[in-house]
């Protein structure tokens, strides 16, 4: 005998909901086991794996095609709540962008540095379907949900594709015990001799799209799909599918319910994107100049988020002896080479220059051998700060988004 517990109990099984309650207890002859799935879903129900008939109704076209209505103001999607929302909002406070929320409660907030601008609050997938619709013009989301829900739509532009939050993968894992034991690979699993028309190897996965897809361009004919909205690693082993479809990030679910990644198995790498709607941004009035200040932020933002400054001292004769002294070393050269500028010394009522400052930018992870190479030339008072913010001279994602338009 199962029972199905809802995943998000405060407490794995609920004290209110112990074995030692007494109209839960065991009779000595009944087994019991304990599943959590999510409230909502109990049941998974297999489909085919044909990607046409897996593809939703609402993100495959059925959805009403988008239409650009007159209004006055651009709606940028921010997720509603899960992992993604706190570091959407903390990204955009980052650029200087401050979304004045006045209750999480509230799905509308402003944000003043963008007066033309509103925020809407909406789950992830229900931004990429307001996309669609064109009652969104921007969104920020994961990639692996707007790959899902928006199906290739070319309506749908990714207009910055690094955020640098929500990295995770979407990757199949199958049991590491059994008859899967020693099948390490999407090759090896594809060949089993289990699978069949009539007994295919069934996958769980909220990836309804995502996943026929890439099964079907790996070839892999005998796949079902079932749904689920959560807790799909427990499926394997309440023996409902073989496989599971989902989101790793540390990978601790997978390990904690004795399942393993395979090789090949991996179908997108994801990470937070801004994503636009292409008709948004040619029809709408003011769309085009608010993406391209969000953008500019973003990248001074980003770019510098993995630098630090380095700034040291370097006794040399010349700036261009201390130029090829600094050059002569491979972590130093900065984003366009090092600034060098001469260090006014006063002695003996002589003014002289015996040292040059060099100021160089350096990723965060070369940090330490730029320092090294540093001294190795010479340098001396190594001095680091974090960088803000990096305003190139043009914004390299801006000139790719306006091809993309072709404007
Ligand atoms: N370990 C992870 N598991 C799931 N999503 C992750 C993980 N790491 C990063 N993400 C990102 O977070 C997004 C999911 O966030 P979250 O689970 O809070 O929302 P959701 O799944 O859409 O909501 P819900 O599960 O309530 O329907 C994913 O689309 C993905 O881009
Ligand atoms: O690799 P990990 O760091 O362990 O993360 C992966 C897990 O996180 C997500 O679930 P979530 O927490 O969103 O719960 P859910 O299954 O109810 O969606 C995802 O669906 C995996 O189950
Ligand atoms: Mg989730």
């Amino acid at each position: 005998m199962s029972i199905l517990l809802p995943t998000n109990l405060p407490q794995y099984p609920s004290p209110s909901l112990s074995l030692s309650t007494p109209l839960l207890s065991p009779s000595p002859h009944t087994a019991f086991s304990f599943s959590f799935l999510p409230t909502r879903r109990k049941c998974l129900r297999f489909v085919t794996s044909s990607v046409a008939s897996v593809q939703s109704a609402v993100a495959n076209g059925s959805a009403p095609a988008a239409v650009v209505v007159e209004r006055d103001q651009i709606r940028l999607g921010l997720p509603s709540k899960g992992r993604m929302a706190a570091d959407a909002i903390d990204l955009l406070k980052d650029c200087q962008l401050f979304v004045k929320q006045v209750n999480p409660r509230q799905y509308v907030a402003q944000i003043p540095q963008l007066p033309n601008t509103e925020v809407w609050f909406q789950r992830p997938k229900d931004i990429v379907r307001k996309l669609l619709s064109g009652d969104l013009d921007l969104g920020i989301v994961g990639l692996d949900t707007l790959s899902e829900y928006g199906q290739g739509n070319e309506d749908l532009i990714i207009v910055h594709e690094a955020l640098n939050f929500g990295d995770c993968h979407l990757s199949i894992a199958i049991p590491n015990y059994g008859i899967f034991e020693n099948i390490n690979s999407l090759k090896e699993l594809a060949e089993m001799p289990q699978w069949s028309e009539e007994r295919p190897l069934r996958v769980a996965t909220g990836f309804t799209y995502l996943g026929p897809k890439f099964m079907e361009k790996n070839g892999i004919k005998h796949v079902a799909f079932s749904t689920a909205d959560g807790a799909l690693e427990a499926a394997p082993a309440m023996g409902i599918a073989d496989a599971i479809l989902d989101l790793v990030s540390s990978g601790t679910t997978l390990k904690e319910n004795n399942l393993k990644e395979i090789e090949g198995g991996v179908v997108l790498e994801s990470q937070a994107v801004l994503v636009a709607s292409r008709r948004a941004l040619t029809d709408r009035k003011g769309a085009l100049n608010t993406v391209h200040e969000i953008l500019e932020r973003l990248e001074a933002h980003l770019k510098a988020d993995g630098q630090f400054t380095v700034v040291a001292n370097m006794r040399g004769n010349s700036a261009q002896e201390v130029a090829d002294r600094v050059l002569s070393q491979p972590s130093l050269s900065g984003l366009q080479g090092p600034t060098i500028s001469p260090v006014y010394c006063k002695q003996d009522g002589k003014v002289s220059i015996d040292y040059y400052a060099i100021v160089i930018c350096v990723p965060k992870k070369a940090l330490y051998e730029s320092v090294k190479q540093l001294r190795a030339v010479g340098g001396s008072g190594v001095l680091v700060s974090p960088l803000t913010y990096i305003f190139d001279e043009e914004t390299p994602r801006w000139g790719q988004l306006l091809r993309n338009l072709k404007l």
